[in-house]
């Protein structure tokens, strides 16, 4: 104790040039047998995770706890450590003392009396009290969200029932077009940062994004990507499963904070009646029937809602492989901010699956490809390209030309008015522009299994 308060007179005189100092205790239990302080835990977290901590002179304790992938610290006892927050600085010393009489007691249990000290200038208790200690806390939530195991959640009869998730689809690993990877990611950091900008706009702090395009062009696989982006669990709504507007909102509200709603084949889940349909049937007398059936009234209030923000920062996913066919409220921005084709396999797409894939930037065949992918007639989705690299990834030569020949089935029955335009979403501007148009498949559900290749010709909207 004598140590620590000389300590602290010391740094006064250093660094306070006629300043006085403030100090705040951080104590592991709480007064009052009111148990663990959950102050202490995130100061410790918070510590461990400095940067100054690796060039300090102070003695660090290091774990791997089982599982986790990063070695995680914690400042030794009676060590000290300095941070900076906003212009301002500040030291943390641990303090760790054995209790009297504690230690030759053996029904005492734990003998020590533990805390953190947080030193700063009084002139600069403004920024501390609270924002540093804010800070604190949510520094070291983000590092316990991201070292602990995440979960995906399915709904059963008005339950959500838990997997672990453990998807390894990362923005790296998926082939997008070009800059669509770093917009999506752009917007969900500013998302994240968002909270202020939210609340004093008076939103809730939510984003919708709508996936759209063939089967086996990456949406699943996107989602997955976006998860592990934000370190979100996952809740994936099958709507087919929920009964009426009742349950949907139950549903709703035992989502957490922090996680991506996801509705995949919004289209074909069930069948929504819009909201005409509703507003004629309670003219009719008939609420109690519609009260009792999941309708689109429901599904919108689930996503913009009042119920929709009982749970901040919240991503709403929802894929459809016919955009057409949703019903526009659902998709109007605030519903789903963003809208996003993933589309055939353009080069771009494919330079970076070969990357992935068989490890080549670039090889003598490329120039070839990128010719006959411009002028085929034939649209190939990344997931039969993705087929044919994983088959063949011994083999790059082979890969190349089964790539090839995919592309060149039908390379001579180009038909100017078939060739591939530029798609613009007006709701998202050049967000989504990919070089291939979607165009939707007359076999939409055998879509797993077949048309992997389709004839631009033969499928046009
Ligand atoms: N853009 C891509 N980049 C990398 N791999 C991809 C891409 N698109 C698809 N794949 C691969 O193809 C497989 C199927 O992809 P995914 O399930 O994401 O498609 P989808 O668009 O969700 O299809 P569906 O509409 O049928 O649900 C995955 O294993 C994935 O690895
Ligand atoms: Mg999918």
């Amino acid at each position: 104790q004598y140590i620590d308060r000389g300590l602290s007179m010391l740094w006064d005189r250093l660094f306070r040039c006629g300043d006085s100092s403030m100090e705040i205790q951080v104590d592991e239990k709480a007064a009052g047998n009111r148990g663990l302080n959950e102050l202490y835990r995130q100061v410790g977290v918070y510590v461990g995770s400095l940067r100054s901590a690796l060039n300090t002179q102070a003695r660090l304790k290091a774990y791997r706890w089982v599982d986790a992938a990063a070695i995680s610290f914690s400042l030794h006892d009676n060590e000290s450590i300095d941070d900076s927050f906003d212009g301002v600085h500040v030291s943390w010393t641990h303090s760790v003392m054995e209790k009297e009489n504690g230690g030759n007691n053996p029904y005492c249990g734990d003998s020590a009396q533990r805390s953190f000290t947080l030193r700063f200038f009084k002139r600069d208790r403004e920024i501390i009290l609270p924002a540093y200690l804010d800070h604190v806390s949510k520094v070291s939530a983000d590092i316990e969200r991201k070292s602990s195991q995440r979960f995906l959640y399915t709904n059963n009869y008005g339950n959500w029932e838990e997997a672990s998730f453990s998807h390894p689809s990362t923005f790296d690993s998926l082939a997008l077009d070009s800059g669509m990877a770093e917009r999506i990611k752009a917007d969900l950091d500013a998302f994240s940062n968002g909270k202020t900008f939210y609340h004093r706009n008076g939103r809730a702090w939510k984003r919708g994004y709508l996936l759209y395009g063939p089967p086996g062009t990456g949406k699943s696989s996107l989602i997955a990507a976006i998860a592990n982006y934000m370190q979100f669990d996952v809740y994936d709504l099958e709507l087919t499963k929920v009964s009426d507007n009742a349950e949907l909102k139950s549903l709703l509200i035992q989502t957490s904070a922090k996680s991506v709603i996801v509705v995949e084949d919004i289209d074909c889940s069930v069948k929504l009646s819009n909201r005409d349909e509703a507003d004629e049937d309670s003219k009719e007398g008939r609420d109690s029937q519609q009260s009792s059936k999941l309708t689109l009234s429901g599904l919108l209030n689930f996503v913009d809602g009042l119920w929709s923000c009982c749970g901040e920062e919240r991503i709403f996913i929802f894929t459809t492989n016919f955009k057409e066919r949703i019903d526009p409220a659902l998709l109007r921005p605030g519903r789903m901010d963003m809208h996003i084709l993933l589309s055939y396999c353009t080069f771009h797409v494919f330079k970076k699956m070969a990357n992935n894939y068989l490890g080549i930037q670039d090889h003598p065949k490329f120039l070839e490809l990128q010719e006959t992918m411009t002028k085929s007639s034939v649209q190939v989705t990344p997931a039969a390209i993705a087929e044919i690299l994983i088959r063949n990834q011994d083999c790059p030569d082979v890969a190349l030309s089964e790539v090839l020949a995919a592309f060149q089935t039908h390379v001579d029955n180009v038909d100017d008015e078939n060739i591939p335009t530029k798609h613009v979403d007006p709701t998202v501007g050049d967000e989504t522009a990919s070089k291939v148009s979607h165009r939707k498949s007359k076999i939409p559900y055998l879509g797993r299994v077949m048309p992997f290749f389709c004839s631009k010709g033969k499928h046009q909207d």
